[in-house]
């Protein structure tokens, strides 16, 4: 397959940054599939600089029949492809047992990047350093279901010995498929349940306002269509332009009009109250989850 521009750019990145030109993913699943189709989309990196090692052999055919070389064996996907940028992509509770096979390759590995919710540098830190303390260098990143269509919204925070080029590295590649911050590791818990979980959120937003559309006589593709359109469309203005989003919820509603008859509807149903909550709940668990995968000792 022909390389871009930019996928040239981006190899000779991991080159600076000391890296091989290769993404291993531990981890197949629902983020996994999202970031690699959205990097595939880029431009940034082709099929044959990904690698995958999954549970199932199951997992393993459908990765395999997208032409992605797949392991069922953490230990075999590290030993040819861990030094690139290894991506940790399973569930919370999955990181003592992969850990193993990172601990054992630290002095190949380059850098880790978690996408584990909740789960802290320090526990990563306790979870993977070697028996003799070698630890690769560490950075955690949120980033969210929409990435797949490159409009995510990431954010990251690296351990303090991890190289500026490896964080400018990850950065950029996160910034293909979207947005990427760095934040303070403090916030990590309520950018987790606001941009992180907050795709579902906005789904279920869309879904109901289907519902009123449909309620109200359209047909259920088109009020989706048009639920969907606006949702976006309101989120691009809050983007571009310099507007509070509440003035531009001012200038929608007429006095005596539609919108407003609408809005004191969901006043009425604390629509603003339930999302505060939602995202608070969402922190909360977060929270927990970070202290579930608190390693008790080394
Ligand atoms: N889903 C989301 O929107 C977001 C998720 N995250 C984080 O991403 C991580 C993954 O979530 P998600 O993709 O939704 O989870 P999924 O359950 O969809 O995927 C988990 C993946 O891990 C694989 N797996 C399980 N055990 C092992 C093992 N021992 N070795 C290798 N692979 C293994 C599974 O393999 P198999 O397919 O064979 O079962 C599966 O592919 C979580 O930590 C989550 O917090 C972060 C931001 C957003
Ligand atoms: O629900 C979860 O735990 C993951 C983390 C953020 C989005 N999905």
């Amino acid at each position: 397959m022909a390389k871009t521009a930019a996928c040239e750019e981006f190899e000779a990145a991991c080159v600076g940054a000391g890296l091989k030109p290769e993404i291993a993913f531990i981890g197949g699943g629902n983020m996994a599939t999202a970031l690699i189709e959205g990097f595939l989309k880029s431009g940034l990196v082709t099929q044959d600089s990904i690698f995958i090692s999954v549970l199932t052999n199951e997992s393993a055919a459908h990765w395999r029949k997208f032409g992605i070389t797949t392991y069922t064996d953490n230990d075999e996907l590290l030993d040819h492809h861990g030094q690139g940028l290894v991506f940790l992509a399973v569930k919370p509770h999955m990181l003592s047992t992969v850990a193993l096979s990172i601990k054992r390759r630290l002095s190949r590995l380059k850098v880790t990047v978690s996408v584990l919710a909740g789960v802290r540098l320090s526990s990563l830190a306790l979870c993977l350093a070697a028996n003799d303390g070698t630890l690769c260098p560490l950075i955690r990143i949120m980033p969210n279901m929409p990435s797949a269509v490159g409009h995510g919204a990431a954010v990251l925070t690296a351990s303090a010995d991890c190289p500026q080029p490896m964080v400018e590295l990850v950065t950029k590649l996160m910034q293909t498929v979207g947005t990427c911050d760095a934040i303070p590791e403090s916030q990590m818990d309520a950018a987790c349940a606001l941009s992180g979980s907050g795709p579902a959120f906005v789904y279920s937003v869309i879904e109901a306002m289907s519902d009123g559309g449909v309620h109200a006589g359209l047909p259920r593709a088109l009020a989706t269509k048009l639920a969907a359109q606006t949702v976006m469309g309101a989120a691009h203005m809050v983007l571009t332009t310099e507007k509070h989003p509440g003035e531009l919820k001012d200038m929608v509603c007429s006095p005596g009009g539609t919108t407003i008859a609408g809005i004191r509807a969901l006043e009425r149903g604390n629509l603003r109250s339930s999302l505060i909550e939602a995202v608070q709940a969402a922190a909360e668990r977060s929270i927990q989850l970070g202290n579930l995968s608190q390693p008790a000792t080394k």
